[in-house]
């Protein structure tokens, strides 16, 4: 039976987070912030795979901002790196100039964090005094700023890890929690963006129920692709990658012949490689088919356009990030193909949080309302 076509329409708007003029700029403004996490989570990709993470072992948030300056300030630096064991153990004969190589990759990386702070803080401060601002969105903008500077803490926590007798690398979990709270800082970002953008209606109560399971299967992805970029992580920070480098089979079956050869239990999920690449590959699977199966699901009822798009570029997303994980695997992570397939990760998640973004407020089926409005 046909819905009345009220039970469509969208019940009073919530109070919007800008005004109608202040609603493009900000919007601008907000999603070329999220670009350029992207490209932090890039360079961060290739600083970590080109083992350069390391180099800069001083943790100073203002002074480092400046780069050495002079010989004397580089030969300084250098000597400071040659007493860890990262240097001692893979970079033993490393020149003045190979230095300065990996240092500047974690200078930029840095940079570009603190970039982020002023592209954050100057227009905010500029929007805020031409008044077109809300309180409650220069809040959470506020607040997103204290979690980036709470981001380069973490960072430093991190990279601190790989100063430890006998380590080469930074330890795997404090990787995987440094490369989420970047996915979670991303994600607010985009989400906050959305909302200025396409100010939230909440729907009644027929609507709701019919696009609650699409809504529900739409989080439900969003829950995996977390875990499966939590065990990507573990992969790379356990260097999981550079073995079993085949696909499907592992050793010649399916499971890992030693899957669980450590214990308790447990422990095989964080340390014993073979299982973390497993759990990547498992995660990764289900991932991508419940993707796949919430587009199709998605796409058989009567979207609104730019919906219908999004679904579909997810689509496209989900499945170029799975041929570039096992590209990565086959060819034994070079740095181009980890850093692409670590900031591809980011790309999927953005299209996915759009996608819910759009479940949440618009009505599934605009074109069916428009024909029983003409009948
Ligand atoms: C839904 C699909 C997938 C997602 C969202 C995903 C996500 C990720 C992420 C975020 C990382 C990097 C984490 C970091 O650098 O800290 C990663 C690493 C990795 N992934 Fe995936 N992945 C997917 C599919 C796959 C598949 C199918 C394979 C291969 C069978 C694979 C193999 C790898 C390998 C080898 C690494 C480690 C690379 C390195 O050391 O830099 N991934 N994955």
């Amino acid at each position: 039976m046909k819905q009345p076509i009220e039970d469509y329409s969208p019940v009073a708007a919530c109070k919007p987070l800008v005004s109608l003029r202040a609603r493009k700029p900000i919007f601008i403004w907000l999603l070329t912030l999220a670009g350029m996490l992207l490209g932090m989570i890039s360079l961060g990709g290739a600083t970590r795979l080109t083992g350069s993470g390391l180099s800069i072992m001083e943790w100073n948030p203002i002074q480092g901002i400046i780069p050495p300056l002079s010989h004397a300030e580089w030969e300084r630096l250098f000597a400071l790196y040659k007493t860890i064991p990262q240097y001692k153990i893979l970079h033993n004969g490393f020149s003045l100039h190979d230095f300065q190589t990996i240092f500047w990759l974690e200078w930029i990386h840095r940079f570009w964090g603190r970039l982020m702070g002023f592209a954050l803080v100057l227009p905010l401060i500029y929007f805020i005094y031409k008044k077109m601002v809300t309180v409650r969105l220069a809040l959470i903008l506020g607040g997103l700023f204290v979690l980036g500077g709470l981001q380069g803490l973490i960072g430093w926590f991190m990279v601190a890890s790989g100063f430890n007798p006998n380590s080469t690398a930074v330890a795997p979990v404090r990787l995987v929690l440094h490369l989420l709270f970047a996915l979670l800082l991303y994600a607010a970002l985009l989400w906050t963006a959305f909302s200025t953008y396409w100010p939230k209606q909440p729907l009644q109560q027929s609507y709701k129920t019919r696009s609650s399971l699409l809504l529900a299967g739409a989080w439900f992805c969003l829950l995996l692709l977390t875990l499966t970029i939590i065990a990507g992580g573990l992969t790379a920070g356990t260097h999981a990658g550079f073995i079993f480098n085949e696909f499907p089979l592992m050793g010649g079956s399916l499971i890992p012949a030693d899957y669980a050869h450590l214990h308790p239990f447990w422990r095989n999920g964080l340390e014993n490689t073979a299982a973390v690449q497993f759990n990547h590959r498992l995660l990764a699977t289900f991932c991508s088919l419940a993707i796949l199966t919430l587009i199709f699901c998605g796409l058989k009822k009567r979207l609104e356009r730019h919906t219908q798009i999004s679904f579909i570029l997810l689509g496209w997303a989900i499945i170029l990030q799975y041929s570039l994980g096992i590209t990565t695997l086959l060819l034994v992570v070079p740095v181009w193909a980890g850093t692409l397939h670590q900031t591809w990760a980011a790309i999927v998640l953005g299209l996915l949080l759009f996608v819910i973004y759009q479940l949440h407020l618009k009505p599934l089926q605009i074109s069916t309302l428009a024909e029983q409005k003409s009948e």
